[in-house]
Parts: structure tokens; sequence; C-alpha cells
């Protein structure tokens, strides 16, 4: 442990610490893509929309797919799991490639049942069938809010939107979802946001403690020993949000410098960026801001919520913890970033920092499937532009990129 003085920029690893068995997910995931199965009758749920016309009413339960050609495919996609249902295309669904997501993930949510059939379900290019079967035969797929697996755990459940740390380093003060996003999760109007991932990249210097805390975030642990992270790694964790399932996507990376040209090809697509730094180690803090820019450098600007995380709280306390966290909540007004300090050993703060993640991420989804929906109401008529009425734009309904993001 660093527990006195600051180590130097970036050192190399001791010779003698053990390095996780990692490998950035386009090694490790590396597999042939499944093949695409046939074509099955679909047995529909009463939840289920019909095949071509979302908007339609729901059919009755156990009707056969009118179109028959219901396909729930399996492609890895840069060594991702992705589910692709051409019944029901907008539930497609990225659920990583874990043995933990395979395993949890059921075959079309239009078929479930039939997943002992090899034409539809998990018997054909599936990883754990038994697995798969033992989850759908006891029930526990086939919740209303959560068809991908077990229910999402109660700490996992968000309904008032969760605070910050502290207000002088804060990306928003207000302490209730935004109206608009309030209303459509009530009407269960979110579109296609409720199925879809969120993707969080954790960035920062080598031991200041990325992976213990994500691991002690998705898995509830802590590991004394260090395990350099190599490459990439990353978790996918579940919520339910306003009632609307929703889920983060957390990228894991390597602080060490060699592996950074491949942990940067893992930036791109970042909607939240956590810079971490570690609370006893006054460089891993200055370090952070070129941290940030590379991640920033492979995303669009202001696309990302941005993060300042001061872990090892625990090995703080006093004057020294209120003078580590004065330096950061200065940067972090810099930096247009959010402050936190946590400890992954102790778990201080780290459900809450989670959980207000989650939440600006899944408002900021909304909102801007919502100002999508409103463009597409955009009609040609005559050849004029009819603009269909949208609220009007109050310092309450900003859209997304004036909402707090970098
Ligand atoms: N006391 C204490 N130790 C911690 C905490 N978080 C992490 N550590 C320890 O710090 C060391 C480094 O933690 P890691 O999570 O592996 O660090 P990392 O940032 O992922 O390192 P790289 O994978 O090399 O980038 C480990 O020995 C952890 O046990 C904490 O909150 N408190």
């Amino acid at each position: 442990m660093n527990s006195g003085s600051p180590r130097a920029a970036v050192p190399p690893p001791p010779p003698h610490l053990p390095q996780r068995a990692q490998f950035p997910n386009s090694l490790r995931t590396q597999r042939a893509p499944v093949a695409r199965r046939p074509s099955c009758q679909a047995t529909l749920e009463a939840s289920a929309a019909p095949h071509s016309d979302h908007s339609a009413p729901p059919r009755r339960p156990e009707q056969p797919c009118a179109g028959a050609s219901c396909k729930w495919e399996q492609e890895y996609v840069t060594g991702l799991l992705t589910l692709d249902c051409q019944c029901r295309p907008d539930l497609a669904l990225n659920v990583g490639h874990s043995s933990d997501a395979i395993r949890q993930t059921p075959a079309c949510p239009e078929c479930p049942r039939r997943h002992g059939d090899r034409r539809c379900g998990p018997g054909l290019g599936r990883a754990e069938p038994s697995a798969f079967a033992a989850a759908t035969d006891s029930g526990r797929m086939r919740s209303s809010l959560t068809p991908w697996g077990s229910p999402v755990s109660r700490d996992h459940i968000i309904s008032s939107f969760p605070k910050w740390y502290t207000p002088d380093a804060c990306l928003q003060l207000k302490e209730n979802f935004h109206r608009q996003v309030s209303a459509a999760c009530q009407l269960r109007n979110t579109g296609t946001v409720g199925l879809k991932l969120s993707k969080v990249v954790v960035v920062g210097d080598l031991y200041v403690g990325k992976t213990s805390l994500i691991h002690r975030f998705c898995k509830n642990v802590f590991d004394r020993d260090y395990k350099a992270t190599i490459g990439v790694d990353f978790e996918i964790e579940r919520f339910e949000i306003a009632g609307i399932p929703y889920s983060l996507q957390i990228w894991d990376t390597a602080g060490q410098e060699k592996f950074k040209c491949i942990a940067s090809a893992y930036y791109r697509g970042a909607q939240v960026i956590i810079t971490a730094f570690d609370l006893t180690d006054v460089q891993t803090l200055e370090h952070t801001r070129q941290w940030l820019e590379d991640a920033l450098r492979e995303n669009e600007a202001g696309s990302c919520f941005i993060f300042l995380v001061g872990t090892k709280k625990d090995l703080l306390s006093g004057a020294a913890c209120e003078q580590a966290e004065a330096e950061a909540v200065h940067l972090a007004n810099e930096m247009q970033a959010e402050y936190w300090s946590v400890s992954a050993k102790t778990g201080e703060n780290v459900k809450a920092f989670f959980s207000r993640v989650a939440a600006l991420a899944f408002e900021q989804s909304i909102l801007q499937d919502l100002e999508r929906r409103n463009s597409a109401r955009l009609q040609v008529g005559d050849g004029n532009l009819i603009r269909m009425a949208s609220p009007p734009e109050t310092q309450e309904n900003k859209m997304p990129s004036s909402l707090g993001c970098c």
C-alpha cells in the first residue's frame, strides 16, 4: 500500500506484483460468431408488441408470431454479446461477454418457454443451456421489469433522484428527476431506453483502486492483494430507475502506461467518464487531467458526464482528508466534474456513487430519446415543414447538452 509518500508518475509495476489474468475483451472473447438460427414459431407474451407495428395493442398470450420469423440471434461484436430479435428489433440488447451475462441471458423473449426447442432457444448456439433452463424453469426470467435475467437487486432500484456528494462540485443540484422524464417513466413511454446500456469508462493511474471500486459495487467484494489489470475488463450492472429497467456497462481500464494504447481503444462511446485517484497520493490527482483529456479525445464534446473520484477514503481522516478533498473539489470544478470520495474497502459511498451515475445517465438517455422523437414529428406537408407541438424550453426542461455534461 502506498500509505506514505506519493508514488512517482505512473511507475512501472514492481516485478513481484502479480498481474490479473485479464485480457482485453477483443482478445479474450474472440470467437466465431454464433450461427444464425433458423426461423421459429414464436409464442408471444401478453406484454409483447406485435411483429411490425409496435404501437398497436399487444397480442393475446400464446398466440403464434404472425411473421413466424422469430430469431433471437447472438453475435460477438468487439467482444460483446449482442442479442438481436427480429420479431422485436427494438429489443436489441448488448448483454456482455462474461459467463454471468451469458448465463443470465434468456433466449428470445417472444418464446421463452421454448428453450428446449432447438429451433429457438438456448439449445442452439447457447453457451450454457442447462443454466438457462434452470433459471427459466424457476420462473425468475419473467419478471415484468427484467425480462433478461434474475430480478434487479433491491439496492439497484432507484425511485428518487440520488443526491450529490458535495454541492461544491456536483453536476446537478436538483433533487428530482426531470419533469418530462418522470412523466415518460410513469406512462412507460421511454422508447427503447429501458432496454439499453450506458457505457461508463473508469480511468486513472495504476494502483488507485479502479478495479476494487468496481468489484465492491458489482460483486460486493474487496481484495487486499493487488493484481494489475491488463488491458480492459467490464461488468454489466442492471438497475430499475423510476420503474424502468436500465443497465450500466462499466469498463475497468488498466492504469499501467504499457496498456494505455489497448485501454484507450475502449474509451469511445462513453456516456460517463470516471477519473479515479488515490486520496493518499496527490500525484494521482494531478494525473487525472491527462486521463480525462485522453478519454475525452475519443468522445464527442459535450456528450459525457465526468466524475472525479477519490478512492481509499478509509486511509484518511480528519484534516488530511479535508485537505485532500478540498484540492480535489477545486480540480473537479476546473474539469467540470462531479466529485466523490469513496472506499472500496469499507464500501463507504460506493453504492450512492454508482446510483448517482446511473440516474444521471438514465435521465440523459430518456431526454435524448424524447428529443429524437420530437424531431421525428417534423412532417412535410405540401412542401411545408409542420412542427408538431413541443413544450417550450424552460430552465427545467433544457435539453441534454445543458444537463451538466462535459
Ligand atoms: N485501504 C484501501 N485499499 C484499497 C482501496 N481500494 C483499493 N485498495 C487497494 O489498492 C490496491 C490497488 O487496487 P486496484 O483496484 O487493483 O487498483 P487499480 O487502479 O485497478 O490498478 P490497475 O489495474 O493497475 O490500474 C489493492 O491492493 C487494493 O486492495 C480502498 O478503498 N481502501
